[in-house]
């Protein structure tokens, strides 16, 4: 099948020591509006993936990341209508900083039990339960 682009994206599992999850919530008026996604966002052209989520966490939650802490976890392949969604997930266990949400409508600290709880983006929906093996 052909696809019109390929837009890649990063996305990070951000775990504290109780094995909770953060998720954000996307703002009004952004596509998506509502859903509960992972922390990141699209990688610039000249950009490697790790410094695309590395200057993504620091944008939208105001923590610091350091790029051995971020550790390849799963990904999503999605077709949306407009683009084919092509996001690497991580997960990071060792941050700088409290997590706020300034670009999100809010911040929340799932139970990794409890991921499947809140409405997630469709291409999210498939690394639930890998997630959930894996942390
Ligand atoms: N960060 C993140 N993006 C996701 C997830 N799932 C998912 O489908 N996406 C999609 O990947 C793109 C993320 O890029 P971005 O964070 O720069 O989004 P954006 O709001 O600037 O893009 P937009 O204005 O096109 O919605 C969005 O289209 C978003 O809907 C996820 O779990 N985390
Ligand atoms: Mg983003």
């Amino acid at each position: 099948m052909t696809v019109s682009k390929i837009v890649l994206v990063v996305a990070a599992v951000l775990v504290d020591p109780d094995r909770r999850i953060l998720l954000a919530q996307r703002p009004a008026g952004k596509s998506l509006a509502g859903l509960w996604e992972f922390p990141g966002g699209k990688v610039e052209p000249g950009e490697s993936p790790e410094a695309a989520l590395i200057r993504e966490l620091d944008e939208e939650l105001g923590i610091t990341v350091r790029e051995p802490c971020l550790a390849p976890l799963t990904f999503a392949s999605h077709a949306y209508e407009a683009f084919h969604l092509l996001m690497p997930v991580y997960v990071c266990r060792r941050w700088e900083g409290m997590p706020q949400a300034r670009e999100h409508a809010a911040l929340a600290w799932a139970p990794r039990m409890r991921l499947g709880d809140y409405p997630m983006p469709p291409a999210d929906l498939p690394l639930i339960q890998a997630i959930q093996d894996q942390i």
